[in-house]
């Protein structure tokens, strides 16, 4: 793999995910910085990791081929404008913002920057993410593939064709992981009231939604909808347990809830 040397401003939660897929998937850690204001997330990746770690955002992006921004989407045009000062027309920018449209980005820097938009999830940080990629027509092949490869340490990989449908990819495999996590908290929570130990509830919950995952993932020809019929017998218990779900609207609610994580991610553009 390239080993270019890779600098992350930000060191939180998704540039962490990221940090851990590029470095179990063997990345140089010394290839790689990390850029933080406060100390303890450094440490931890330092620890954890092996990579270089700072609190100079300048720095950590000059001495950088490609930087990913790893800040929340507010804190864009700050960090744009710290940067800006640097010639960045070797760089290759990978951001990984929610609703932070890439014309913004220009703006920020007070240059044209070489950008692509990325949006990965969580579980990027044990191989098992998945990250959207738009990149506009004036991004080089080179860029693309080197962006691709970086993000692919981390799972898979899906290139959209408009930047609008990063908004979809958001609201389903962004922000789903905590869809999948509230639901599992829900059942957790079900099984305690009704006298399971937390730990066994939880152990049975997950390794349900890890099968099932798998389940859909292994048989591609299979239906989701046929997957589910599997499991449910006929007047049986899934029956019910569906038949709830079913007459209380989950299927609208999932449509809202996804809705309303779009809604968001616009409503984002316009504010960012
Ligand atoms: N979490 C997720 O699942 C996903 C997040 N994203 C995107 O990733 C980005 C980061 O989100 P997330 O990791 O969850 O957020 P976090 O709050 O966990 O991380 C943001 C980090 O940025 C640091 N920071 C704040 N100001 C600066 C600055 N001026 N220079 C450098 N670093 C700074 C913060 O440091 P400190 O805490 O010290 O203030 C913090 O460690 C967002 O834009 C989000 O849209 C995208 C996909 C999924
Ligand atoms: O909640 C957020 O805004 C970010 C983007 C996707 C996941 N977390």
């Amino acid at each position: 793999m390239s080993q270019q040397k890779v600098c992350f401003i930000g060191a939180g939660n998704m540039s962490r995910s990221i940090i851990s897929g590029l470095v179990n998937s063997g990345y140089t850690p010394q290839c790689i910085t990390a850029s933080n204001p406060s100390q303890p997330k450094l440490d931890a990746l330092h620890h954890d990791f092996g990579i270089n770690i700072t609190n100079d955002n300048m720095t950590a992006a000059a001495n950088a081929d490609v930087i990913v921004l790893g800040v929340k989407p507010h804190l864009m045009e700050p960090v744009g404008k710290q940067l800006s000062s640097l010639d960045l027309s070797e760089k290759l920018i990978i951001t990984i913002a929610a609703g932070v449209t890439a014309q913004r980005y220009n703006d920020f820097f007070k240059q044209e920057i070489k950008l692509i938009r990325t949006m990965p999830n969580t579980p990027t940080q044990i191989g098992v993410g998945l990250t959207g990629l738009y990149a506009s027509d004036e991004i080089s092949q080179e860029h693309k593939a080197l962006c691709e490869t970086l993000m692919a340490t981390g799972g898979e990989v899906i290139w959209v064709n408009k930047e609008d449908d990063l908004n979809q990819v958001i609201a389903l495999a962004g922000s789903s992981p905590a869809y999948f996590f509230l639901f599992l908290e829900a059942m957790v929570q079900s099984a305690v009231k009704g006298g399971m130990s937390e730990s066994n509830a939880r152990e049975m919950a997950q390794q349900a939604a890890l099968g099932a995952a798998l389940m859909a993932k292994k048989n591609p020809e299979l239906s989701l909808a046929q997957l589910r019929s599997n499991v449910t017998s006929k007047g049986g218990t899934t029956a019910q347990a569906i038949a709830t779900f079913e007459d209380g609207n989950l299927r609208q609610l999932v449509d809202n809830a996804m809705s309303n994580c779009i809604a968001r991610a616009e409503e984002m553009a316009t504010q960012y």
